[in-house]
């Protein structure tokens, strides 16, 4: 049982590095809690500094409700599992796993049994003599794992674990981790730069930027409403379509009376006047109506969009002509790479593609898929 706090938690790094600048977050008991962000962006640091090997240059960080900033690795009952495994290599898997135990003085008895009981959990009792050279790599990181769990810390600390492992093995060993992490029930924190794994894993995602968070919350919540362009981009693969509007030459937005908003509203004839001209436009001159006053990208995902070859574009849809560049089929989908409003698309279609490269057609997104966002990148 334990919650994670950590209140405008700051970290200067001696040469003047801010690389974490003021990051608050409430972990509940039990969650499972992913730090995703690029190269950089601090999450490491913020790792370590809960799990007290790096100082807190402001603000505080709580296990269970008190504040550890004081306080030393040791003492914080937390384990921490690395990316290279940091197991001793002239060790047994069973004394790498005994080890923390020992020095803990752990009766002999209690770790044997909590070790073997691990190993069985792992499916690591039949390598229990072997040292780590003579393991895979999945096995190795089923052992660094082991050695956390036998300790049964407060806390678990992951730092990007995965990242040494081929793809299929990554996504195996995602899936135990998912599920023994939710088998022994004990709050997580984990760290990837992989925002597959992230969404995957996470019960409560955390993106950061630039030593800040981004967003917090359910993957999948931040996925369907991202908090800014840098999220929509960030999470999701292939990502967010993204699209600069101009509100220039026939697209200028009107001054607005009072009466020709009213008008806009209802949806009158007048009203349809005054909406094409207060729609802004994209770079290739398409209208789009439907666009709230402050936004000036329009984002869509790629699944959300369709491609047409007709002239006419549904009701209520944004329409956009568009060349294709390129046709990726993956399997059960297929992305169309397309040139389109002085940029590329990227659409996702089931299956087989029926487009070819250099098909001229539209791409066609209907309104309630859009995304907003202000000239600085927030939602509107
Ligand atoms: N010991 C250090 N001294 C000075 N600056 C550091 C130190 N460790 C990290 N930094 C800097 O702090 C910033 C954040 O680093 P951090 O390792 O936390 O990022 P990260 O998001 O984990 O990146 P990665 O995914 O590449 O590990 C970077 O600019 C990095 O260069």
């Amino acid at each position: 049982m334990a919650t994670v706090d950590l209140k405008d938690v700051k970290k200067i790094y001696a040469g003047g590095v801010e690389a974490v600048k003021g990051v608050s977050i409430a972990i509940p008991d039990k969650a499972l809690c992913v730090l995703v962000g690029p190269s950089g962006c601090g999450k490491s640091t913020l790792l370590r500094m809960i799990a007290g090997l790096e100082s807190i240059s402001a603000g505080a960080v709580s296990i269970d409700g008190k504040v550890v900033n004081a306080i030393g690795p040791t003492e914080r009952d937390i384990a921490m599992v690395f990316q290279n495994y940091a197991l001793y290599p002239h060790m047994k898997v069973y004394d790498n796993m005994a080890y923390g135990l020992r020095n803990r003085g752990t009766p002999k008895d209690e770790i044997d049994k909590r070790v073997r009981e691990t190993a069985k959990t792992l499916e690591l009792s039949a390598l229990l003599d072997r040292r780590p050279r003579e393991l895979s790599g999945g096995q190795r990181q089923r052992v660094a794992m082991g050695r956390a769990i036998v300790r049964n810390p407060k806390v678990f600390l992951f730092d990007e674990p995965l990242s040494n492992l081929d793809a299929k093995l990554r996504g195996q060993m995602r899936v135990e981790i998912k599920n023994l992490q939710r088998a022994l029930g004990v709050t997580s924190v984990y760290v990837t730069h992989d925002q597959l794994e992230a969404m995957t894993l996470a019960d409560q995602l955390v993106v950061m930027n630039a030593g800040l968070v981004e967003q917090i919350g359910d993957p999948l919540d931040i996925y369907e409403k991202p908090a800014s362009t840098f999220v929509a981009s960030f999470i999701g693969a292939p990502p967010m379509n993204l699209l600069a509007l101009t509100r220039d030459g026939a697209g200028r937005m009107p001054a607005g009376s009072p009466e020709e908003m009213a008008a806009i509203g209802h949806g009158s004839a007048a009203g349809s006047t005054a909406l094409a001209s207060a729609a802004p436009m994209l770079t290739d001159g398409s209208l789009v109506p439907f666009a709230p006053q402050a936004a000036a990208i329009l984002g869509f995902r790629p699944e959300d969009a369709d491609v047409t070859h007709g002239a006419e574009a549904p009701d209520g849809a944004l329409a956009i002509p568009a060349a294709v560049e390129a046709v990726e089929p993956v399997g059960a989908e297929s992305f169309l790479y397309c040139a389109a409003a002085g940029t590329r698309i990227i659409v996702r279609v089931h299956g087989r593609a029926t487009a070819r490269p250099d098909d001229q057609l539209r791409v066609v997104v209907r309104a309630e898929k859009l995304h907003w966002f202000d000239e600085a990148g927030k939602r509107v």
